[in-house]
């Protein structure tokens, strides 16, 4: 099944064209990546897909459904999550209020029963706590649980901001530069462990890196962009062994 499909997916800023009709396929389960020099047009694709911006010309599909142009909350409802290049969490907060805040964007409730705090609310929150501290088991931070997030590593920030964006549901999990920042051995966990979320939420991850060990070694298939222009898509040895993709590599080293 066909989770994501884009259709000469373009974005134009003035004069500059960031993308330029990108077709990507994406089947459910499958682990993804997007790679491609600085400034090649990979965040540009994240933020069409996720309803940052409007796409100038082409389509977005999602499991069918034609996406483009809608408002980010509602592509988050229908199952795409994101993560960010730049952390973003409550740095202030603990690593469970951080995912209760998260959760709580889907509790649907009128102020009137959150004020009275009715027992159907009180009901949903409950549920909420239960699936937040199971979601910080999943994602192996159950030891850190009441620390505050600014105080953990690196890589289990970039846990714990995994497991905000997975409080949504998505079916569709799309990360931006999961490794920047890490350490090599913080790396290696990081590839086990996206792995280990696929195949735990049953989900299709999305990722742009420019760690090429975490991405060679993680992604099934991998989608080459070099100033806006697909240039290549593949298995990691084709990609690797692509001249193509060798020499916008090596030509802006
Ligand atoms: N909001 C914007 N307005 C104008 N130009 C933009 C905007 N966003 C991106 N661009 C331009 O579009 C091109 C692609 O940028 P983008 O950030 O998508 O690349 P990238 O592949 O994600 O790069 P990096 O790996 O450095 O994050 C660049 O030339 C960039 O300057």
């Amino acid at each position: 099944m066909t989770v994501l499909k884009t259709d000469k997916m373009t974005m134009k800023f003035g004069g500059i064209t960031a993308v330029s009709k990108f077709d990507m396929e994406i089947e459910k389960n499958e682990i993804i990546g997007l790679i491609g020099p600085n400034g090649a047009g990979k965040t540009t694709c994240f933020n069409m897909i996720t309803g940052v911006y409007t796409p100038t010309e082409g389509k977005i599909y999602f499991e069918d459904k034609n996406i483009t142009g809608m408002k980010t909350h509602e592509i988050t409802k229908l199952g795409i999550a994101r993560t960010f290049q730049n952390i973003r969490l409550f740095k202030e907060l603990s690593v469970l209020d951080n995912v209760l805040i998260a959760n709580h964007m889907r509790l649907d409730s009128n102020l009137f029963s959150a004020i009275i705090k009715t027992p159907d609310y009180r009901n949903k929150e409950r549920k909420i706590l239960e699936k937040s501290i199971k979601l910080i088991k999943d994602v192996g931070l159950d030891d850190v649980i009441n620390e505050k997030s600014s105080s953990l590593p690196y890589g289990k920030q970039r846990r714990l901001e995994i497991a905000r964006a997975l409080a949504t549901d998505p079916k569709l999990l799309i990360l931006d530069e999961p490794a920047a920042g890490m350490n090599p051995q913080e790396s290696m966990k990081l590839m086990e462990f996206i792995t280990e979320i696929r195949d735990r939420f049953n989900i299709t991850i999305l990722m742009i890196e420019h760690h090429m060990q975490v991405v060679m070694g993680v992604c099934e298939r991998i989608y080459v962009l070099d100033y806006g222009i697909m240039i290549a898509e593949g298995t990691p040895t084709e990609i690797q062994n692509n001249p193509k993709v060798i020499e916008a590599y090596l030509g802006v080293e």
